[in-house]
């Protein structure tokens, strides 16, 4: 973690704080016993307020599984969670609800709802037992597509879109909810590069000027190195480191997890290349 992470006088963390925490799955098996599969362990990071954060590593390395963690849709083996200083596991659902805003990617079948009924969803958490939804609620509901720029698509139905409005309905859908941390697993997947860059600037901007912590698991490793304030690289062994992009590039981490064969992680760039000394040398390293 950071030496600069900074925590109030109580010692809270504001935004997201992973405490020594061990993801995984645990499943029943016959005669009662359960099977317990530990993905991670010994987990600490922050995310903070005004920040995005970008969740990077190979496949398989567990950044879906963290991301469901920290949203409390799994439970933590081990450790803790906390969002502004709350442990998630002792946060009731329906609180939750009102503080995370989460965007998987599964695919989701709306039936006919349009694509402003779809968003207007987002503020289920924040209404009473069969409320209606009041000007705030709607203007919530404007905002959030308006942010995405998704306003055009507003009377179309979701079940019509691409993949890449979809992705921007989902986006907003979750902004609507008005949450203070905003969690994305891997938001730019469907989307074309222009599009990529511009939600990704979207969610950078959103951080700022909503105070929200944003983090996003990609696989748009040079657009993160470029655009997020802070990363948590899950490597392939495992570990979780949280640094800034800068100080994970020039440590060697980006270029030890992610190099292959001859394509070079170049600190000085920030981009991937064909190693030209091992082309020169026809040095085949792998
Ligand atoms: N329900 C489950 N039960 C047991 N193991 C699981 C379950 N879901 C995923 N895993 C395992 O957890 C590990 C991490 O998977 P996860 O989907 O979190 O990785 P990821 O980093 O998001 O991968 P990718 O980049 O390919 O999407 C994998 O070995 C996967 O097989």
């Amino acid at each position: 973690m950071n030496s600069d992470d900074p925590a109030n006088s109580d010692g809270v963390v504001n935004g997201v704080e992973l405490r020594d925490v061990t993801i995984g799955y645990t499943r029943r098996r016959a005669l009662r016993k359960r099977g317990i599969t530990e993905i991670a362990t010994g987990l600490d990071a922050v995310a903070r307020p005004g920040e995005l954060t970008a969740l990077v590593g190979p496949n398989g390395a567990g950044k879906s599984t963290l991301i469901r963690t920290l949203c409390g849709l799994q439970p933590a083996l081990r450790g803790q969670v906390l969002i502004d200083g709350d442990d998630v596991s002792s946060v009731r659902p329906a609180d939750l609800a009102t503080r995370i805003s989460v965007v998987l990617t599964e695919r989701i079948d709306p039936g006919l709802l349009t694509v402003r009924e779809l968003v207007a969803l987002g503020r289920t958490p924040h209404l009473s037992a069969g409320a209606r939804l009041s000007p705030e609620d709607n203007a919530a509901v404007d905002w959030a597509l308006d942010a995405v720029g998704a306003t055009d698509l507003a009377s179309r139905q979701f079940s019509e879109l691409s993949d890449g409005q979809r992705q921007r309905t989902l986006t907003a859908r979750a902004l609507a909810q008005d949450p203070s941390l905003l969690v994305l697993d891997e938001p730019t997947s469907f989307l074309d590069v222009p599009s990529r860059v511009e939600l990704v600037d979207v969610l950078r901007r959103l951080a700022v000027e909503q105070n929200l912590a944003v983090i996003m698991s990609t696989h748009e490793l040079e657009l993160a190195l470029r655009v997020s304030d802070r990363m948590w690289l899950l490597d392939a062994d495992r570990t979780l480191t949280c640094d800034s992009p800068a100080a994970l590039a020039e440590s060697g981490r980006i270029g030890a997890t992610f190099d292959r064969g001859r394509m070079r992680f170049d600190p000085r760039t920030l981009v991937f290349d064909l190693d030209s000394v091992a082309l020169d040398s026809g040095d085949s390293r792998a």
